[in-house]
């Protein structure tokens, strides 16, 4: 309890304990439901079995909720004008008479709380802001809202939810909203990014509560809460949504490791758990890509004209003789197939408008056809039952010579087999990219090949191996299930070491995983046709169980369904997604959207084809070269004119001594965007300090970010290099001061490319992070050490694009180091 002479702190205090009373009274129930409803064993009728499963899940995933709200369960209230006070906090909570004590920061009344201003006041007299620490509450600060409203605060009406605290009149209202906000962004970081409930500013509020049902882009300077937005968003739509959004999963992309470890707290913080996270080198079932190409090759790989490239090249693959095959069969039998032939084969396996692999089951069979209509005619003119027939036909199809004669006209393919072939094949890969890439592009793409994908576990990434026919399918199913592998590696003059996919060969796996289809199409239809089977059983069944126990109508048939599939299947909607490549997410979430390729813009509409998706992003912060300067250019394209764009323009982060430095960089840009405003200043100007003749740069570098530490005190640290520096300043880190890079980065120095990125994750439970910008993207620190920025602008990026956004990571303090002359841009530093 507080001790404090404040009676507002009392009154607040005495409420909070009410409502974690009953926090720990409903937990306490729901506890003892599940534990009840768990031990009855699942025995006993299907039904109870059911309806055991049902309520487990239910009271699992409503205990994880109140779990996840006892930080900050209660963070305000809002007092209207009829005396009636609304509490607003974590999750909703009521009463033992079922009365609503506290409101969920989600729900549609809780609007008014983040909405209301003295011009627009929404019905409220005051909001109540409320600063507390664990249980106790510490801190309160209103906004007025009404004239006079500092003397007739809430009254304990019963009008409203969260009916309570007793009249503040006569005290004095000096604290504001403000005051807990600014205390929030100049709190020290902790490497972790935090949920922003409790502060929710307006135009923040609105875009979260936004209708999901197209795309929305949340674009914005740095600092303005666009990633937080975004996954307050998320929040949002799975409490709004939650029947559709639970069951098909919601997906967020970010650009790298250490930025999805940065994030991954927040969601979990507001008690929700259904959404997939993942970088763009993990949006390929199977594929872990980590490696970046040289930055021409990524940003050609990305080229929307590669779709075309590759859809030649599976093209390419759909041969016609240039004079007649010969077949010998059964050693003395002549078969032969003419190009006229081969091509109607070729036509009508086209125009069945199947993927490559499924296109080749028509293919198959027409040509096995004629062959098989060659062999009665040599052997019967032409008279054999049905039956004979098909013996003939079993019997072609399991002679080698018929099989590779075939296969050599339209072979079986995967997406790695073939991308593979295509770098390193330069004949395929001038035909496919002829007309489409000049000599220098084909060049770039040779000099990229990887000759052996990342993970042989993903089925696309692998040869196809042979499998048992399953028996239950059609002749060519069954024959497709028995294929040989796929062709063969590359000869040995063009093999190279062996090396990972790229983060840009995956957008390109997934293309021609949808152009190729499935190389196990044919058993893979019978698979989905009898788990659909099963399901639509299932659910007929929940159906009729949910009308035994009375219970049509309050729980849907299909949730029955999917949760009485076990626990181990239901949890998994998020997981699924994150395995399979045709999974539909309900949503997607896209951060740093701005550095998105074409080639991944069309993986992630395949991932979602409901096209219901928030984008944020920053178009100055594009540092890949060509990136377009508007939202139009880059997702028209996709999505046609089914987007609007929403602008945030307060900088919540960077102050506004240091955001002075980072507008000039963002003039020197060309963009058309103002600088967004700091809502603060620090009080610290931003310092350049120059390594002195005959110094290193290294220990300058060590020199001040110890320094720095000192003066920072707990918080977080980035020093941010470019790639060639980041090695010996780490490693001088470590030699002098290895406590500040804690013990896992310190150990690891120096480390290969896979090492540093799973490294990166754990940098920002380091007290200082040695990053390059493309890694600092998105985070932020409370100190940042930009080391030699004329090498910045020298990058193969956009140089000015990738200062500005190094410049923008800091809450208090900047320090340039540098070697060579300071960039003109940062004049300003040098002044
Ligand atoms: N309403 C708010 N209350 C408290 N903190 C906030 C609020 N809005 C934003 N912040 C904080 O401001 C910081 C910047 O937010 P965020 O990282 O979401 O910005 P951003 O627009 O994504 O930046 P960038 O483009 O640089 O990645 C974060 O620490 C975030 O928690």
């Amino acid at each position: 309890m507080s001790s404090t002479r404040d009676p507002r702190l009392a009154r607040e205090q005495a409420y909070l304990d009410l409502l974690y009373a009953r926090l720990d009274e409903v937990s306490e129930i729901t506890r003892r439901q599940l534990r009840q409803v768990l031990l009855e064993a699942g025995t006993g009728t299907p039904q109870a079995v059911v309806e055991r499963d049902v309520f487990a899940a239910t009271h699992a995933e409503r205990l994880a909720r109140l779990e996840a709200a006892e930080g900050r369960l209660c963070f305000g209230a809002m007092d209207r004008s009829d005396g009636t006070r609304t509490y607003i906090g974590r999750i909703g909570l009521s009463d033992a008479e079922q009365e609503p004590i506290l409101v969920d920061w989600r729900a549609p009344v809780a609007t008014a709380f983040y909405q209301a201003t003295l011009a627009d006041p929404r019905g409220l007299t005051r909001r109540r802001h409320l600063r507390t620490k664990g249980r106790e509450v510490t801190g309160v600060a209103d906004d007025l809202l009404a004239v006079g409203s500092g003397g007739s605060g809430g009254s304990g009406g019963s009008g409203g939810a969260g009916r309570g605290a007793a009249t503040d009149a006569g005290e004095a209202d000096v604290a504001t909203g403000d005051v807990m906000l600014l205390e929030a962004l100049s709190a020290p970081r902790t490497g972790r990014m935090g949920d922003i409930i409790a502060t929710l500013q307006a135009e923040q509020d609105r875009i979260i509560r936004a209708d999901a049902r197209s795309v929305l882009v949340v674009d914005g300077g740095p600092g303005t809460g666009k990633t937080a937005v975004a996954l307050h968003r998320a929040a949002y739509l799975l409490y709004t949504e939650r029947a559709r959004l639970e069951r098909s999963g919601v997906l967020v992309v970010g650009p790298s490791p250490v930025f999805l470890r940065y994030i991954e707290q927040v969601l979990p913080s507001l008690g929700e758990t259904g959404v997939v996270f993942a970088t763009p080198g993990r949006l390929f079932p199977g594929v872990k890509a980590t490696a970046n190409d040289p930055v021409p090759v990524a940003t050609l790989k990305g080229d929307h004209r590669m779709a075309e490239v590759l859809a030649a090249a599976v093209r390419d693959h759909q041969r016609l003789p240039r004079r007649p095959i010969e077949i010998i069969h059964d050693s003395d039998r002549v078969l032969r197939l003419d190009q006229d032939t081969v091509a109607r084969a070729r036509t009508r396996a086209r125009r069945s408008r199947r993927p490559h692999n499924g296109a080749r089951l028509v293919f198959l069979r027409e040509l096995l056809g004629e062959l098989t209509s060659q062999v009665i005619r040599q052997i019967s003119g032409g008279l054999l039952d049905e039956d004979e027939r098909a013996d003939v036909r079993d019997g072609l199809w399991a002679d080698p010579a018929v099989r590779g004669a075939l296969d050599a006209l339209w072979p079986r393919l995967t997406p790695a087999g073939l991308l593979e072939r295509l770098y390193a094949d330069p004949a395929l890969l001038a035909r496919a990219a002829g007309r489409l890439l000049s000599p220098a592009e084909q060049a770039l793409l040779r000099g990229a090949a990887p000759t052996r994908p990342s993970s042989p576990r993903s089925s696309a990434a692998r040869p196809v191996a042979a499998r048992p026919p399953d028996g239950g399918e059609d002749l060519f199913s069954a024959l497709e299930a028995a294929e040989r592998p796929a062709p063969p590696p590359p000869s040995p003059a063009t093999r190279r070491e062996p090396r990972a996919w790229t983060v840009a060969d995956v957008p390109l796996l997934d293309e021609l995983a949808e152009l190729l289809g499935d190389p196990d199409e044919g058993s893979r239809a019978a698979a989905e046709a009898a788990a659909a089977r099963e399901r639509a059983a299932q659910r007929r069944y929940a159906e009729d169980v949910l009308d035994m126990l009375g219970l049509t109508g309050q729980l849907d048939a299909e949730t029955v369904a999917d949760r009485w599939r076990g626990p181990r299947r239901r949890a998994s909607a998020a997981e699924h997604g994150a395995a399979d490549r045709e999974w539909a997410f309900g949503h997607l979430i896209v951060d740093e959207a701005q550095e998105v390729s074409p080639m991944l813009w069309r993986l992630l509409w395949r991932r979602c084809p409901a096209r219901s998706a928030t984008l944020v992003g920053d178009l100055a912060q594009a540092a890949r070269p060509g990136a377009p300067a508007t939202w139009a250019e880059i997702l028209t394209p996709h999505v046609g004119d089914r987007f609007r764009v929403e602008r945030l323009t307060v900088n919540y982060r960077t102050p506004r001594e240091i955001m002075d430095v980072a507008a000039d960089v963002l003039a020197a840009t060309g963009s058309a965007a103002a600088a967004p405003e700091s809502v603060r200043s620090a009080g610290e100007e931003p310092l350049a300090v120059r390594v002195s003749s005959g110094g290193a740069l290294a220990d300058t570098v060590v020199a001040e970010t110890i320094r720095t530490a000192g003066m920072i005190g707990e918080g977080r640290i980035a020093v941010i290099c470019p790639p060639q520096a980041s090695g010996p300043v780490r490693a001088a880190l470590a030699r002098v001061a290895p406590e500040l890079l804690g013990a896992t980065v310190a150990a690891r120095v120096p480390a290969g490319a896979d090492a540093r990125a799973e490294a990166a994750a754990d940098l920002l439970d380091a007290r200082v992070a040695v990053l390059t910008v493309a890694d600092s993207k998105g985070l932020e620190f409370d100190a940042v050490l930009l080391v030699e920025p004329a090498a910045l602008l020298a990058g193969p990026t956009r140089g000015l694009a990738d200062l500005y956004v190094a410049l923008t990571r800091a809450t208090r303090s900047l320090t340039v180091v540098h070697s060579d002359d300071l960039p003109s841009v940062l004049g300003r530093l040098a002044a």
